[in-house]
């Protein structure tokens, strides 16, 4: 059930023609679909319970951190996966509670930490030895224990852009698996901790059962270790990273919920744990698009551009991962209607704000409108001012009905945050 889609000529989302968007709230602006977000949840939710599992879910809020969104998640029962203190505040703002939210990142300070642990938070995923003794440590100055994974890398190949992975030896991210044992056996030692869980993630837009299967396989083998150690292990937090289709023609098709649910529940099925899933791309990523205008039609020497009003700081997964996002006119082009190669470009003073080359599209005039599909996820929540432009704002759609739940800012506020140096006068 797809809810972007053309009714009498006009692409829709749910029942709100997106140039009635387009007219009322100016271009560029994200559009996100309520029906889509809420089909993803209850898939996705669906397929964990079908399979008999044990499972809480923990949106990753990074992919998408608007307020509207995490609300409408919240709503259907959510948790959420953070990785700073303002994605906590965020989080718990729009309405989820620190006792489901999970706290990640390689890098949180000692403020941090003491937020997180006087909100409440459900879970800490430490990332390295001296996270791990500082947290002990503001644990113990606050007389409470802080319940903790850590984040085991399971060094394992997950067959995604390469900046995209984190499960290798190499990345930054997580505790080599062949030192976890020893952090484990310290982490049981520390007074302030309280160890939980054990944490793994990737990577992102994996499409492939594999390699998740193999990081499982490694947990379970440490899971073992830990409890022949008489450490306790409650709960297994697998992250996130499931990959979602961007229609790419060639591209695999990512995996079903079900399959990845089955996998689950043959390798960790069994061992009388709890299951936490982080995922942010699945839920979000279809039920986004970028909405934006053909600003001109340029001939060039050697190819036509059309250069439309959103740019890499809109949405920057072109420019930086050299990701696919499809391409779609507002207006239903006439069947049989021809097609032209053409580059689709952005405003932004940097060759790399490209969107896509080459593409196939129908001949688009100055005016037209566009969306840039499957750009809910690392869309928006990636976004910034660069040139000089207004953050993008984000509508939510709901049936028949839309809200503004991010406004474009003014002009005036692009420069509110600024003063001159007192020598200036
Ligand atoms: C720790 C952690 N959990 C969850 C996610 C969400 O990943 P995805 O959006 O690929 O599901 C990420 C981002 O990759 C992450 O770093
Ligand atoms: N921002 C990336 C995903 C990064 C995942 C963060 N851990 C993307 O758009 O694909």
């Amino acid at each position: 059930m797809h809810h972007f889609t053309y009714r009498d000529g006009a692409l829709h989302c749910e029942d709100v023609p997106l140039a009635a968007i387009a007219a009322a709230v100016g271009t560029p602006v994200y559009v996100y679909s309520t029906a889509t977000l809420t089909r993803h949840w209850t898939v996705f939710t669906g397929a964990l319970k079908d399979a008999g599992l044990d499972a809480s879910v923990h949106f990753a809020t990074k992919a998408n951190g608007n307020m509207a969104v995490l609300r409408t998640l919240a709503d259907l029962g959510a948790g959420a996966d953070v990785v700073s203190g303002g994605e906590l505040f965020a989080a718990m703002h729009a309405g989820i509670p620190a006792s489901r939210i999970v706290f990640s990142g390689v890098g949180k300070t000692r403020d941090e930490l003491a937020y997180a642990l006087d909100q409440g938070v459900f879970q800490i995923n430490v990332e390295s030895e001296p996270e791990l003794r500082l947290l002990d440590a503001v644990a113990r100055e606050k007389g409470v224990q802080a319940p903790i994974a850590i984040r085991v890398n399971p060094d394992v190949e997950a067959g995604t852009h390469e900046k995209i992975t984190t499960g290798k030896l190499d990345n930054k991210f997580g505790i080599a698996w062949t030192q976890a044992h020893a952090l484990y056996r310290l982490a049981a030692d520390l007074p302030g901790i309280a160890v939980k869980a054990i944490a793994m993630h990737i990577g992102s837009q994996i499409a492939d059962l594999a390699p998740f299967a193999a990081a499982f396989r490694r947990m379970r083998d440490l899971l073992a270790i830990l409890r022949a150690d008489g450490i306790e292990i409650e709960r297994l937090d697998i992250g996130g990273g499931l990959g979602v289709p961007y229609d790419r023609e060639g591209d695999p098709t990512p995996m079903p919920p079900a399959d990845y649910a089955k996998v689950i529940r043959q390798e960790l099925g069994d061992l009388g744990c709890k299951l936490l899933l982080e995922p942010g791309r699945l839920i979000t990523a279809n039920a986004g698009v970028l909405l934006t205008k053909v600003i001109y039609r340029k001939e060039g020497a050697t190819r036509t551009f059309v250069i439309v009003d959103a740019g890499m700081n809109d949405l920057v997964r072109p420019a930086m991962y050299d990701a696919f996002h499809a391409i779609a006119p507002v207006r239903e082009p006439a069947a049989g209607a021809a097609t032209e190669l053409v580059d689709v470009v952005g405003p932004i003073c940097e060759s790399s704000d490209i969107f896509a080359k080459q593409r196939s599209l129908p001949r688009l005039e100055a005016d037209d409108l566009l969306v840039l599909r499957t750009a809910g996820a690392y869309g928006a929540a990636m976004s910034n001012s660069y040139n000089g432009r207004p953050l993008v704002p984000e509508v939510l759609v709901n049936g028949d009905q839309y809200a503004v739940v991010r406004r474009r800012p003014t002009w005036e506020e692009l420069v509110t945050l600024e003063s001159l140096a007192p020598w200036q006068g």
